[in-house]
Parts: structure tokens; C-alpha cells; sequence
């Protein structure tokens, strides 16, 4: 991250409902770089031998969300080692503490462009998350999990979606259509975003 304000757009929505997908793309196309808070934490949790390790893995596994320090640190630091300035973070603030946490580590440091909010059924996130289990290797993306996933969306994120809402940063969209259709959707929002950095 350079001297300059980074800009920041949060990318939310359930689990399985393509936020992963579409952040690959809006990478390639507009050049931002795409972290996501899930990868980071498992890619954490693989590396540590220790309690800290197990614990993040047992999070992840009954769909519960890691304390912030851990997730923002593991942000902050991957923003550090980048030479860009324009960040797509994915599946992050995803509760009050997640929000409070950022709050307390970076207000003020990074502008917050606008919070893409991939809306998306149940019943379908459910099944693509299903359906990715097949392969992904994730602890997570089976019907025990899952169902604790949805919970935690619906009690603790959705929360979070509507306080951005207040201040009029969520741009929705429509997340059930095929990947090139939400795709469009996305570009729609690229280009009418102002950069204020
Ligand atoms: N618009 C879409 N239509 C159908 N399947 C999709 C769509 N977007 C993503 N997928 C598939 O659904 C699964 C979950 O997508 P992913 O991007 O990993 O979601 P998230 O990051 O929100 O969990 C993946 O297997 C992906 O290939
Ligand atoms: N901000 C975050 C993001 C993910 N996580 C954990 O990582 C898991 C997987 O998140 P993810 O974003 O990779 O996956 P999806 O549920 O969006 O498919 C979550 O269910 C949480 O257990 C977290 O604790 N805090």
C-alpha cells in the first residue's frame, strides 16, 4: 500500500453466493486486488502448529466468525505488502465486532468506495456451496456446516449490510443469474464509482 488513501470496497453476501467468482473477475478487469478474508484465515490456520491454528479452524468449521484482531491483522498486513492501492475485500466486515474492529484499525487510513452486496437465495447458496464441497477440499461447504452458515448470515451479517445501507454504500445485486449476467451487473457499478483518492 502506498502513501495515498487505498480504496476499499467491501464485498459481502451469504455463503456460496459468488463472491469469490465475481471478485476474480473485477480483479482482472478494473485491476483491484481481490483479498479475501476466508482464504486468509485458512491459509493462516494451515500454516500455524499451534492453538491459534485450531481455533481458527474450529470457526471455520461451525461457520462462527474468527475474533477481528485476527482477520483485520491478516488484512492490514496484506494491504502493507501490496504495491496497489485498490482493494476488493471479500467476506469481510462480517459482524458487529468485525465492524468495530476495522473501526478501531484503519477508520480514516483507507476510503471506503461502496459495499457490493452479492444478494442471493438460501436454497441456491446452499446448493453451490454443495456442489463446490465435490472439490474445494473446505471443511465447511457440507450440510452440518452450512446450516450454522446461514445462521450466522442471516443474524449477524445481514445486520451489517443495512447499517451501510444508512449510509448509502451498498450497491445490490442480483446474485442468482449465471456468472457472465451478474458480471454485467458489476460493470454497471464499476462505472458509475466515483474514485475519491
Ligand atoms: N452466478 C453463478 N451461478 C452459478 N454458480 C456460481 C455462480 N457464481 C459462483 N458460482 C459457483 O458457486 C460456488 C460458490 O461461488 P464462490 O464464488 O466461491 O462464492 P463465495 O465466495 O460467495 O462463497 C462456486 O463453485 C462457483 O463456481
Ligand atoms: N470476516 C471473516 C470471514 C470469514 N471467516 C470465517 O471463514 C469462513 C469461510 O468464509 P469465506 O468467506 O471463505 O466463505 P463463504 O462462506 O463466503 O463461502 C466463515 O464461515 C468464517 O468461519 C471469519 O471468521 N471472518
Amino acid at each position: 500500500m502506498s502513501s495515498t488513501k487505498p480504496n476499499v470496497i467491501f464485498v459481502l453476501g451469504g455463503p456460496g453466493a459468488g463472491k469469490g467468482t465475481q471478485c476474480t473477475r473485477i480483479a482482472e478487469t478494473y485491476g483491484y486486488v481481490h483479498l479475501s478474508a476466508g482464504d486468509l484465515l485458512r491459509e493462516e490456520a494451515a500454516k500455524l502448529d499451534s492453538n491459534l491454528g485450531k481455533e481458527i479452524n474450529e470457526h471455520i468449521k461451525n461457520g462462527s466468525i474468527v475474533p477481528v484482531a485476527i482477520t483485520c491483522q491478516l488484512l492490514e498486513n496484506a494491504m502493507n505488502n501490496s504495491a496497489k492501492d485498490n482493494f476488493l475485500i471479500d467476506g469481510f466486515p462480517r459482524n458487529k465486532d468485525n465492524v468495530d474492529g476495522w473501526k478501531k484499525a484503519l477508520d480514516g487510513k483507507v476510503n471506503i468506495q461502496c459495499v457490493l452486496f452479492f444478494d442471493c437465495d438460501e436454497q441456491v447458496c446452499v446448493a453451490r456451496c454443495l456442489e463446490r464441497g465435490k472439490a474445494s477440499g473446505r471443511t465447511d461447504d457440507n450440510e452440518d456446516s452450512l446450516k450454522k452458515r446461514i445462521v450466522t448470515y442471516n443474524e449477524s451479517t445481514k445486520p451489517v449490510i443495512q447499517l451501510y445501507e444508512k449510509d448509502n454504500l451498498v450497491k445490490r445485486i442480483d446474485a442468482s443469474k449465471d456468472v457472465n449476467k451478474v458480471f454485467e451487473d458489476v460493470r454497471n457499478v464499476f462505472n458509475n464509482l466515483k474514485s475519491t483518492s
